[in-house]
């Protein structure tokens, strides 16, 4: 890991936490992963699989460390300054923090959709083509190509196919959200990282995502962060939730959902908090 650890820090075993059932390859090992913001500490001993081609979700009330777990897989939390980091996150068998890991390779292999729509101020087409060509693509033919499987993969092409030269900013916020969704399946990653993908759309834009998210997993590992747990039930196989920033329970959806192991989870999914 190549950010400094912290080394008066006491792993606390968490006792809850159920490993990967073995069902499915894992794409992501996170063996007991702590993370500071300066002296506060936003992630405590975090020790779960992340199941490969399946939908994992992230759950948990405000504040709990969701977004800063997501974050972690990508490296993007290193951004922030004053982040310390101890433990260890494994993709595909490869620590990310090994000072030989290269962060763009990472990047390439793990997209991530935020929480609000973010297209450049371009067109349609310059939004999907962005990354292939910052990858050294340059035949329009080839980029004609993935501009039409990316948006075919994101349930947008029928909509935007006569219009891609248009700005993306025309487009509604749920169709800004599957454009954002296809430029992220234009450089082919294995994982798509989803933080709160839906929080800021209506429900039917949210329905859309939801159904895509479900055609994805045959293709890709996805991690989603919602506050909706109805959401989370509908489309996740595993959820993981986060409280204080510890993982409370960690299992198959339906089985978190139906029968939780801890009073805090039941707590949690039964409205009694958060
Ligand atoms: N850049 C930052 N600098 C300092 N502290 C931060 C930073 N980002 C998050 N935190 C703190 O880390 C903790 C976890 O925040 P995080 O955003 O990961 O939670 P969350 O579960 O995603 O919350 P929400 O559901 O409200 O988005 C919080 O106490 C938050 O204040």
């Amino acid at each position: 890991m190549n950010s400094a650890a912290k080394t008066n820090h006491v792993p606390v075993p968490n006792t809850t936490v159920k490993p990967n059932s073995g069902d499915s390859k894992s794409i992501y090992s996170i063996q007991n992963f702590s993370l500071w913001y300066g002296n506060d500490q936003a992630l405590q001993d975090v020790q779960f699989d992340i199941p490969a081609n399946n939908v994992t979700a992230i759950i948990g009330p405000s504040g709990c460390g969701k977004s800063t777990f997501i974050k972690a897989l990508n490296r993007m939390v290193e951004l922030v300054a004053s982040v310390k980091m101890s433990g260890s996150i494994s993709y595909n068998r490869k620590d990310i923090f090994s000072p030989k890991y290269k962060v763009e390779e990472l990047r390439t292999n793990v997209g991530m959709v935020f929480q609000h729509p973010n297209p450049f101020p371009k067109s349609i087409y310059e939004n999907v083509a962005y990354g292939p060509k910052i990858h050294g693509i340059k035949k329009k033919k080839v980029l004609d190509e993935i501009v039409e499987k990316s948006l075919k993969g994101a349930a947008l092409w029928d909509e935007v196919k006569d219009r891609l030269q248009e700005n993306a900013f025309g487009l509604s916020g749920g169709q800004q959200q599957r454009l954002c969704i296809a430029r992220c399946l234009a450089i082919e990653p294995d994982v798509i990282l989803m933080d709160e993908p839906t929080s800021a759309l209506d429900p039917i834009s949210t329905a859309k995502i939801e159904e895509l998210v479900q055609k994805l997993k045959e293709d890709y590992s996805i991690v989603i962060v919602t506050h909706n747990m109805q959401q989370a039930a509908r489309i996740s196989d595993k959820t993981a939730f986060f409280l204080n920033g510890e993982v409370i329970e960690y299992s198959n959806t339906d089985e978190l959902f139906s029968n939780p192991k801890d009073k805090r989870t039941e707590d949690y999914i039964t409205g009694r908090f958060g």
